[in-house]
């Protein structure tokens, strides 16, 4: 890769000829398919946003510029850019680059990414603070946000807050046509057919300038023209322009892969004044075709043979379930017994499986869009309307919801029950992405209920178990594979708050308390610290809240020391939570909680990253050897 070898910062870019673009641009896709076809990631959307990348650095003073990426799913191309070309081999690992912008990572990187809408805002801010700051007043901010990301709140209060404040943000909308699964949404279509032609924001360019020079053209006059202009293209398209509606200047659409006319529109743009949004239009997998021809499938497809397309599965065996199918499959045969039964997904129909759902009962399944605060409160209308929705999101992207439990669902009580999927530590995505504070920042909730499976059958008998419960509801549960190939068992009602006790030695001192899947891990290490003469007796807990106030009583009575373990955040976990009634019972006993520690995990693989919080197997032991001879002693 003669020219892309040569490129170690954005400045090496800039002494290129623009005529060798296309080659260079041609050379990131070459790389991209050689190392994520061995290392996977995010493919499709970083494929097609190369030209946009290599535009911008090419025009933009970066690192001095900023350019602020929404999610960062798509911003290889800048990392290769931008001096991590020979690290990219390593992103996505322990200790590697990650696979999302990182300000802790480099200074190109300038914000935190990898949960969509949050640019625009961001952008804004740092456009603003330099509008502020004297020695900042020539610094360009470029915001650059996918058509599915643009569709959620955050993103239109960016939007909407754009006009209020002087600044001279550019915001670049992505637009593939796409998210993860097609796009959704009424922003979505209306996308397909905005238009306004470059020649007349070329001539109104022209006499912008002229009038400013002449000291005509104020900025508050400069607004009411806008506004004008805005309500002579309403009457006349009878089509108001969503952006230039909130005095965003709208530009384009325009092709963005023709990486020579990206130079030439943003060197045109660059210093314009005002908020502008340019819309580009490029393919999700460009330059691949397996990609091209789906995205869908593209969009993270693992391992695969450059030369055929082919995807690299790990197994050919027959594998246990996905957690995500575990509830998908179940919740079709929910909704069969009852018809009040609704499924809720927030742009991610395939990544939950409520796919399954859409395709047994597509006319109650709703996909919203990139919005978990809207779809939390969404489900809370349809539970005050008599409905049962099931919602399913992501742990980390349920952050941004937390109001909407709290004000819009759990106040009222309303029977939502909510299906918190990649619950705990889900490896590669790494730090914006592991589920871990769903348990402390649902604990808090007054009449929240939350349990976590450690199996299949435990997981369909929760779910089950929501058709009983008429008041907000939370089951947990992680990324990956469960265990069993034939898991579909009978379900039945399970008695709230009630947990089980797994193993019983007469002669045990050490109670091991699990939530969820950890389970295995506690048997395992159980079973090992057995050989060793060390007797430990296991209680799988499955409901956080409330918590089994029997078994706590039990093992405050009988044993020496208790060790929990939790796929999460210790501070306000699990653990604190039975140390907590332990305490109010009365009991002195020690209490020793292994789960995640108070700091950010970056990216791994989930083993290598429960080894370092210390609660996978290894840990499990060596927390009940140090129990065993401190209770000696
Ligand atoms: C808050 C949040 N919800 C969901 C996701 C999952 N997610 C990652 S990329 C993506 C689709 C983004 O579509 P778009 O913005 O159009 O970018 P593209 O992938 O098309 O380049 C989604 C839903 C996320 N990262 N953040
Ligand atoms: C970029 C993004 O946020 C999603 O693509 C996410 O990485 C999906 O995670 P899973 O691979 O766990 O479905
Ligand atoms: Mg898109």
């Amino acid at each position: 890769m003669p020219l892309l070898s040569e490129i170690n910062s954005p400045s090496d870019l800039r002494k290129l000829p623009v005529e060798q673009l296309p080659a260079l641009c041609r050379e990131i896709r070459e790389f991209l398919i050689s190392r994520l076809s061995v290392n996977p990631g995010h493919f499709a959307s970083s494929m097609g946003a190369v030209e946009l990348i290599v535009a911008l650095h090419y025009v933009y003073d970066t690192p001095y510029d900023r350019l602020v990426w929404d999610v960062g799913h798509q911003a290889y191309a800048h990392k290769i850019l931008t001096g991590r070309r020979d690290a990219f081999a390593g992103q996505r690992t322990l200790n590697g680059i990650s696979g999302f912008p990182n300000p802790l990572e480099s200074d190109a990187d300038t914000f935190m990414a990898g949960h969509a809408g949050n640019s625009i805002s961001a952008a804004l801010g740092m456009a603003i603070a330099d509008k502020l700051t004297p020695e900042n007043r020539n610094r360009k901010t470029v915001a650059v946000i996918g058509d599915a990301s643009i569709s959620g709140g955050l993103a239109f209060e960016g939007l909407n807050n754009a006009s209020n404040h002087p600044n001279d943000l550019l915001i670049v909308l992505n637009d593939n046509d796409m998210s993860i699964d097609p796009n959704v949404g009424a922003l979505h279509s209306y996308l397909s057919d905005l238009t306004t032609s470059a020649g007349y924001n070329r001539i109104r360019n022209k006499m912008a300038g002229f009038f400013r020079k002449k000291g005509i053209l104020t900025d508050q006059r400069k607004r009411a023209i806008i506004r004008f202009s805005n309500s002579i293209k309403s009457l006349v398209s009878k089509k108001q322009n969503i952006f230039e509606g909130l005095n965003i200047r709208y530009l384009g659409p325009m092709d963005g892969h023709d990486v020579i006319k990206l130079v030439q529109v943003f060197k045109e743009i660059k210093n314009m004044e005002g908020p502008r949004l340019l819309h580009v239009c490029t393919i999700k997998g460009k330059g691949y075709k397996p990609a091209e021809d789906d995205p869908a499938a593209w969009h993270a497809p693992g391992k695969f043979d450059p030369a055929t397309g082919k995807k690299i599965s790990v197994s050919s065996d027959i594998l246990p379930p996905l957690w995500q199918d575990v509830f998908g499959e179940t919740l079709v045969e929910l909704a069969g017994m009852d018809k009040s039964i609704a499924g809720i997904t927030a742009a991610m129909p395939s990544g939950t499986s409520m796919s399954k759902l859409a395709e047994a009962f597509p006319d109650r399944t709703f996909d919203v869009g990139i919005s978990e605060g809207h779809a939390v409160t969404f489900a809370g209308g349809m539970a005050a309307a008599g409905k049962k929705p099931f919602v399913a999101i992501y742990s980390s992207f349920l952050q941004r919801a937390y109001d909407n439990i709290i004000h819009d669902v759990a106040i009222q009580g309303l029977p939502v029950t909510f299906c918190i999927d990649r619950a705990g530590l889900v490896g590669e995505d790494g730090v914006t992405h592991h589920g871990l504070f769903d348990l402390a920042y649902l604990n808090c909730i007054p009449g929240m209920k939350i349990s976590s499976p450690a199996d299949e059958e435990t997981m369909r008998n929760l779910m089950f178990t929501s058709l009983s419960i008429n008041s907000p509801y939370a089951i947990r549960y992680p990324r990956g594979r469960a265990y069993h190939t034939d898991w579909k068992s009978e379900m039945k009602t399970l008695e709230v708050g009630k947990g089980r006790k797994i193993t019983d030695h007469a002669d045990a001192k050490i109670a091991i308390l699990t939530l969820g899947p950890v389970l295995k891990d506690a048997m395992t290490a159980a079973s090992l610290l057995e050989d060793q003469g060390i007797k430990t007796d296991i209680f799988d807990m499955i409901w956080m809240k409330p918590i089994d106030m029997g078994i706590l009583s039990d093992v405050a009575q009988r044993y020496d020391a208790v060790i929990t373990v939790e796929d999460g955040a210790l501070e306000g976990g699990f653990g604190e939570t039975v140390e907590h009634h332990i305490r109010e019972i009365g009991s002195g006993i020690k209490v020793k909680s292994l789960g995640v520690p108070d700091r950010w995990i970056a990216q791994g693989t989930v083993d290598q990253l429960k080894n370092l919080c210390g609660y996978d197997v290894e840990g499990i032991i060596s927390a009940a050897k140090e129990l065993t001879s401190n209770t000696k002693g």
